[in-house]
């Protein structure tokens, strides 16, 4: 039969290994959740990136137009130049001004503002806060993107300065083009993920200059290349709110684990239940005949292969029946119950006591020495029975018969060796009453 131990090292295990299981599936769904916002964050951010690329390329490639005209007519007329720079301007969304400056002095400047008017005329080559990077797009023979600087008018804007070469290779001057980036980035949608997101747009060819938003980052966890005619940007950013661990998930898995472990508890708890009942009498809690005769028949193999001795008794109660007519069918319960009880005491650790019928009972003694053991046992069990009991307010003694079989003197089968000593008993009894 299952021990109660076992009974709650089952139930611990399937408490752990469904807790495990359990874990595992909720770890694979915060994964799977995890996965799904990291898919949509980077769709977010690929889509900003491609508003501010477009933006930014369309308008500088406006400026493109101006370049390839004025190669094409070195000796244009500031007018048809003026007509040109009105034309891109009102053509597109975030240009703020556009200069020309032939011979890299500035010559026109579209919008003409009371605010920029006072520049016209000035010499790249005498400032010395711009002719570093004038003097780069000449040596690069490239556009070059330069900002973000601080407009006067407010705002921060990123200027473009196109070196114009003639097709002699001869420097005509330069094209610049200046844009409204904080615009750019409104439109683009920049400021409005930037309460999901720490964002940044940096400059990698220099240093990681900043170009638009946070400071710092100390660890991005999306870096997405920015394209920008020839420069290629960094949009940074990290998300602002973690991916959080649901409590609720954990604390379901944990009541699924311990539902299981109690089920299974239960399961084997009523089973144990149904084992006890059809091994044990349920008056007395001693082990029935069923019980007996498995237990004896073990012992029997032991005897028929080295002949270790043990003994088998019988025991009756005398006059039993005149008790319940006496006392009444609750008083011979409880005296069966207090004749188990005592049988039981009287018996050693591996001695069994059986209740085999209505007042009888069956020893099985399976580690004796001698036969003289057995005939102390014998005497004990009797003794232990036939003292005084105090029961419900009366003083009863109970006499006893026993007989005992011994094996190896007739039929040595379970059944057999009980008759044996049902009939010794029996003798004895009639010997008593005689
Ligand atoms: N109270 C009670 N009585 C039982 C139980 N099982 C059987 N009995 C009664 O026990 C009695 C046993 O009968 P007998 O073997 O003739 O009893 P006895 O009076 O001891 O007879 P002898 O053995 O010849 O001395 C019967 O009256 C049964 O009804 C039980 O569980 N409880």
């Amino acid at each position: 039969m299952l021990r109660p131990i076992w009974l709650w090292l089952t139930a611990s295990l399937v408490f752990l290994a469904v807790l495990v299981l359990a874990e595992y599936v909720v770890r694979l769904q915060e994964l799977h959740a995890r996965e799904a916002m990291r898919a949509k964050q980077m769709a977010s951010l690929t889509e900003l990136r491609t508003a501010i690329e477009s933006d930014l390329n369309a308008t500088l490639y406006l400026g493109g137009g101006l370049v390839s005209f004025i190669r094409a007519r070195p000796d244009a007329s500031q007018g048809d130049i003026d007509a040109l720079m009105a034309d891109i301007y009102h053509n597109s969304h975030h240009l703020t001004h556009l200069v020309t400056s032939p011979n890299l002095v500035i010559r026109d400047i579209y919008p003409l503002t009371p605010s920029n008017a006072n520049v016209l005329g000035l010499d790249y080559r005498k400032v010395p806060a711009q002719w570093p990077a004038v003097e780069a797009a000449i040596a690069a023979r490239r556009t070059v993107i330069d900002g973000p600087v601080r407009l006067v008018q407010g705002g921060t804007a990123i200027i473009s300065r196109t070196p114009v070469f003639l097709p002699g290779g001869k420097l005509w001057g330069m094209v610049g083009m200046v844009l409204d980036l904080d615009a750019v980035l409104a439109d683009s949608g920049f400021h409005r993920l930037s309460s999901q997101f720490a964002l940044r747009l940096v400059n990698p060819d220099k240093k990681d200059s900043l170009i638009a938003g946070v400071d710092k980052l100390p660890s991005a966890q999306f870096n997405l290349p920015v394209r920008v005619l020839g420069d290629t940007w960094q949009l940074q950013a990290s998300p602002l709110e973690a991916p959080s661990s649901s409590l609720l998930s954990h604390a379901v898995a944990l009541l699924v684990a311990l539902l299981a472990a109690i089920m299974v508890y239960l399961i084997l708890a009523e089973h144990r239940k149904v084992q006890f009942l059809a091994h044990h009498d349920t008056l007395t809690g001693l082990p029935n005949r069923r019980h007996f005769i498995g237990q004896l028949e073990q012992v029997l193999s032991q005897w028929r292969q080295r002949r270790r001795p043990f003994a088998l008794f019988y025991l009756d109660l005398n006059g039993f029946k005149g008790i319940n007519d006496q006392y009444g069918h609750q008083m011979g319960d409880a005296v069966l119950v207090e004749v188990a009880k005592r049988l039981r005491q009287a018996a050693r650790g591996h001695d069994l006591v059986a209740r085999i019928g209505g007042d009888e009972f069956v020893l099985l003694l399976s580690d004796l020495a001698s036969t003289k053991d057995a005939d102390d046992a014998a005497r004990r069990f009797c003794l232990a029975v036939q003292k005084p009991m105090s029961l419900q307010g009366h003083t009863l003694v109970v006499k006893v018969a026993i007989g005992r079989a011994r094996p190896g003197q007739g039929r040595d089968d379970a059944d057999g060796l009980i008759r044996q000593a049902d009939m010794a008993m029996y003798r004895q009894k009639t010997e008593l009453t005689s």
